[in-house]
């Protein structure tokens, strides 16, 4: 039997995300400086005759009643583009909470795709991949390069991201669903600008000192219909050595920013239990976590 092609889908997180303007067609164009955190779900891909997806993990409960889950989207986007065969054994690791600003959807399909670009031997870049992709999700091509970036556009156009500094992250959610559609609705106000960046931070401090000017344009329409937002962003900012506390996304999931990965994980350990928490390093840094 041939071993199943394993992508990690790594939690995606805004370090701020500036609203710069709305487009015809309603989407937003964004300013947004996008890390991915160790968390993440994981989705495999194994040679079968046809289409098939199995979850599992603690947080697949909400996706199980769903057709339409975007893992099974992804693939049948690149089975049409690519003119191959829609055949595949998926399987989804659900760790990451479903709709929490973090893009666990977003982070899935880019997942699927990874593989099944390997398991159909198409080799496409991830430019290509990420065409295919932007439909479905404007966070997928971000997460298909699941690396630090600058996202302009509405999600489409990636920079290089300044360099960043070692650094650990706290993520808490208060288990409170919030759609994406619905918070960009309740937006008012002027646009902003996009943020000046420096080339690189020596440390996680100086970071947190320049992201502090910034803001996630998304945290007040976003807290005025989930209060709890809130609540988790004074836990978050009361943790010892956080730097910066804030909402990632369209939300409820809020993120804190401290000095390493370690005391993050200490950080996340005394959160409520109650809440989804994790602390630890970015994705790719060999981090741990909890
Ligand atoms: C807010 C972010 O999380 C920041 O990374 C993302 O832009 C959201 O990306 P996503 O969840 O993949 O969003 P999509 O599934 O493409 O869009 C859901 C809805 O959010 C709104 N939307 C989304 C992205 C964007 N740039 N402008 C928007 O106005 C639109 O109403 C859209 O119908
Ligand atoms: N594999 C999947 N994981 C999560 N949600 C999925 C998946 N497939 C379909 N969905 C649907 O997509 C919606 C958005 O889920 P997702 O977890 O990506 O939201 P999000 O974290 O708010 O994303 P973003 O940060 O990109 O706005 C969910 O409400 C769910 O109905």
């Amino acid at each position: 039997m041939t071993t199943p092609r394993r992508e990690a889908a790594p939690a995606k997180v805004n370090l701020h995300l500036h609203v710069t303007g709305r487009r015809a067609d309603g989407y937003h164009t964004l300013d947004s400086l996008v890390v991915f955190a160790g968390a993440a779900d994981a989705v495999l891909a194994a040679p079968a005759e046809g289409l098939g997806l199995t979850l599992s993990g603690q947080e697949a409960g909400l996706l199980a009643a769903e057709p339409d889950n975007l893992v099974l989207r992804a693939a049948r986007a690149l089975s049409v583009a690519a003119g191959v065969p829609l055949r595949a054994a998926l399987a989804l690791e659900k760790r990451l909470p479903v709709a929490s600003g973090i893009g666990g959807g977003s982070a899935d399909a880019a997942a699927a795709l990874r593989a099944l670009n390997v398991l159909w031997g198409l080799g496409w870049t991830e430019a290509r991949l990420a065409e295919v992709a932007l439909p479905l999700g404007a966070d997928i091509p971000a997460c298909i390069a699941s690396r630090p970036c600058r996202m302009g556009g509405i999600g489409e156009v990636l920079a290089p991201a300044p360099r960043l500094p070692g650094c650990g992250l706290v993520l808490a959610n208060p288990r409170i669903a919030l759609a994406t559609p619905a918070v960009f609705k309740a937006r008012h106000g002027d646009f902003s600008a996009p943020a000046v960046l420096p080339d690189a931070w020596p440390n996680a401090a100086a970071m947190a000192r320049d992201l502090a000017s910034l803001r996630n344009d998304l945290e007040p329409p976003a807290m005025a219909l989930c209060p709890a937002v809130a609540e988790v962003l004074v836990a978050i900012r009361a943790l010892p050595g956080c730097l910066l506390a804030r909402m990632s996304g369209s939300g409820a999931t809020c993120f804190g920013l401290f000095a390493d990965p370690a005391a993050a994980a200490q950080g996340a350990a005394l959160l409520p239990a109650a809440w989804w928490r994790w602390g630890g390093g970015l994705h790719g840094a060999g981090e741990g976590g909890v």
